[in-house]
């Protein structure tokens, strides 16, 4: 039983419904140790056969018998394992791959074998040494001659050890020294116990081989044994085949990114700016929204819900138009009484209840100097600490007066001497029997009250000290609103709700308003603003995504002829789909590593510059921000591989093979 056999084999090639028979019924029997040369007319179909042989070509009819097992042509895995394990190509052309350096040219193929990473060097460096070519390593296909670039191919196609060597005119590009030298090695390999089948149309060649089989018209005209075939002492490589293994496909990916670094790195470049726009106008929005809340809770304190006793619309509304005329004269506002602040101190994460009191157009006098206060209320909780600028909150007996608006204009010169002074403050109002009246008292100055924004005057009066004089002229002083402090922060929401569902005889009592939903309702809209920008710069990512598209459309086509050599060598369909597709991802990671760097450096450019205007970072590039930017790049260099990729997948490796 011969080690390979070829058993009636015919191959047609059609145009249109046009046959053009090749190959007419060949059937020959090889044996290990044999190195046979095909000789024939061009066009003769010698390729063809080696293609068949090789099993790069399925489509025939007829079988391929190794080692008296007959080859599934049907199964694309099998003959990718058989291209793999038992045949070695040698082209005329060399086909090496032009971004891999001589040694790595060779490490390709033994990436498909069981032996560890240092092993494969120390037998890629024997093998090249074996071919003459130590010290060459380092260099890349366009540095060497065509003598040395056959040699590479050839320690190439030995790496995995494989049975058969198919040579198509191996020396057809070389003169004669490198052609003998080539043959040379050619029986060398034969006598190492392989099968070396070369195609030829020197008759100098053939006479080298053990064997010259002629093909005249798509038959076997002649087979001739010129010499004894080389006797067989297999040995045991001490590896096996197996599949590529996905982290060598990432490092030729990303072997043949640098060595294309120029080009790639603008499109690194131009996908890196859409993502670093849609970065940075995210962490705008961060910043503008935490710059609002800041300037919302440095005036006042978002722990607080302001409550005034609801007032329901429909009750007016119900009487009709003659309710609407008697509402302007029913002016007076509801007020607390003790059950109903009650009800709002039993509530759960409440911390502390207090009255509030509104005086309206209050006068403040001191030394023949008078200002003006057109709401003053008691000091509540409702005041952050951070609106005090000297002082302290007022005590029984003092009152907090505002810098701008009240304490310069009593003091111009030394507003904070103010201090500890005693001030006559007077309004006037209504007093429960419906008479105008004048509440008027003295209090000391306990400090002074400052509001970052400037848009309200802080101006406070110790609570006791207010309704104090507020009862000497017998006005009412069941509180017309009233100020709940909770617990904490996110309690806030909850118990604003909470305040407006309580029912006392079934009815609604009051009506809350926290600043903790106000800022909320900021908020969206200033998240709703970045988002829309964002959504804009992402649309330039879709630019990016069409480049990166082009860009490995083109890389395909250039890299036809390697995907041939890749498939020949018995890298599957899959293995040239992740080569492209993790090419693309590379790009597209590298896109945002830049675009995350570029976004954080002009953000704290930025907020340097802006930090003139206000001591805050308007730009705030959250973690989540840069996840979104590396899973946006991820998608999009995922997507923009998928027909590329595919495409490449899908070459016949034989067509591949023969693209310029
Ligand atoms: N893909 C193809 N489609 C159609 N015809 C093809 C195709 N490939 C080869 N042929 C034809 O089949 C015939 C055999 O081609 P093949 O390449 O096998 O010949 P060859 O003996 O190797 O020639 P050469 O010595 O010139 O390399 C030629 O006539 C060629 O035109």
């Amino acid at each position: 039983m011969a080690f390979l056999e070829v058993r009636d084999v015919y191959k047609s090639y059609y145009l249109g419904k046009e046959e053009f028979p090749v190959l007419k019924g060949i059937s020959l029997d090889f044996n290990l140790g044999e190195f046979v040369s095909i000789l024939g007319e061009s066009g003769g179909g010698k390729s063809t056969l080696m293609n068949i042989i090789g099993g790069l070509d399925r489509n025939f009819k007829g079988s391929i018998l190794v080692d008296g097992k007959k080859l599934d042509h049907t199964n694309e895995k099998d003959m990718d394992r058989y291209r793999r394990e038992t045949i070695g190509y040698i082209y005329q052309s060399y086909n090496l791959i032009s971004h891999l350096t001589v040694l790595d040219n060779v490490l390709i193929s033994l990436d498909m074998t069981s032996l560890s990473g240092e092993a494969k060097k120390t037998r890629a460096k024997e093998l090249l040494a074996e071919v003459g070519l130590t010290g060459q390593e380092k260099k890349y296909p366009n540095q060497l001659s065509g003598g040395q670039k056959q040699r590479v191919a050839i320690a190439r196609a030995l790496a995995s050890n494989p049975k058969v060597i198919i040579a198509d005119e191996p020396t057809g590009a070389l003169d004669s020294q490198n052609t003998k030298e080539v043959l040379e090695i050619l029986n060398r390999i034969a006598s190492e116990g392989r099968l070396v089948i070369t195609v030829t149309h020197s008759q100098d060649v053939a006479d080298s081989g053990t064997r010259i089989v002629k093909l005249v018209d798509g038959k076997i005209a002649s087979d001739e044994q010129v010499r004894e075939p080389y006797v067989v002492d297999t040995k045991d490589p001490g590896f096996k085949s197996r599949l590529l293994p996905a982290s060598v496909s990432y490092r030729t990916a990303w072997k043949h990114f640098k060595y294309n670094f120029g080009r790639n790195f603008l499109i690194v470049l131009g996908t890196a700016i859409g993502l670093f726009a849609v970065i940075l106008f995210s962490g705008l929005g961060n910043g503008i929204s935490g710059y609002i809340n800041k300037q919302i809770t440095d005036v006042a304190n978002p722990k607080v819900i302001s409550v005034s006793r609801y007032q329901k619309k429909s009750d007016n509304d119900q009487q009709g138009g003659a309710g609407m005329m008697q509402q302007a004269s029913l002016t007076k506002v509801p007020t607390f009484d003790t059950k109903q602040i009650n009800k709002l101190k039993d509530l759960d994460h409440v911390d502390k209840v207090e009255k509030m009191y509104t005086a309206n157009s209050v006068t403040v006098k001191r030394d023949g100097k008078s200002a003006s206060i057109s709401n003053l209320t008691n000091w509540t909780a409702l005041y952050p600490k951070s609106s005090i600028e000297a002082g302290h909150a007022p005590k029984k007996g003092e009152v907090l007066l505002d810098k701008t608006s009240v304490a310069k204009k009593l003091d111009k010169q030394d507003w904070k001497a103010l201090i500890g002074k005693t001030v006559t403050l007077s309004y006037k109002a209504q007093s429960k029997s419906g008479q105008i009246v004048t509440v008027k008292f003295n209090a000391k100055v306990s400090g002074i009250g400052k509001n970052q924004t400037g848009a309200s005057a802080v101006n406070g009066v110790n609570t006791e000290t207010l309704a104090d004089a507020m009862k000497a002229k017998n006005v009412d002083t069941n509180p017309q609103a009233m100020i709940v402090s909770v617990n904490t922060l996110d309690n806030a929401k909850t118990v604003s709700k909470q305040i407006n569902k309580i029912k006392i005889d079934g009815k609604r009592q009051f009506t809350s308003t926290s600043i903790a939903s106000m800022i909320d309702t900021v908020q969206t809209y200033i998240h709703l603003a970045s988002t829309i920008l964002a959504v804009i710069a992402a649309i330039s990512l879709v630019v990016s995504a069409l480049m990166i598209i082009v860009t490995m459309y083109m890389s395909v086509s250039a890299r036809t002829k390697e995907i041939g050599v890749l498939r020949a060598l018995g890298e599957s369909k899959k293995d040239i789909r992740r080569l492209f597709v993790s090419e693309s991802l590379i790009m597209g990671v590298l896109s945002a590593v830049l675009a995350t760097a570029l976004a954080y450096g002009v953000g704290a450019g930025a907020n340097a510059l802006l930090a003139k205007i206000a001591s805050y970072s308007f730009i705030q590039i959250t973690a989540g921000d840069v996840i979104t930017t590396f899973v946006i790049a991820i998608v999009i260099s995922l997507l923009a591989a998928v027909l590329p990729a595919r495409h490449a997948s899908k070459l016949n490796p034989i067509d591949a093979l023969a693209a310029d």
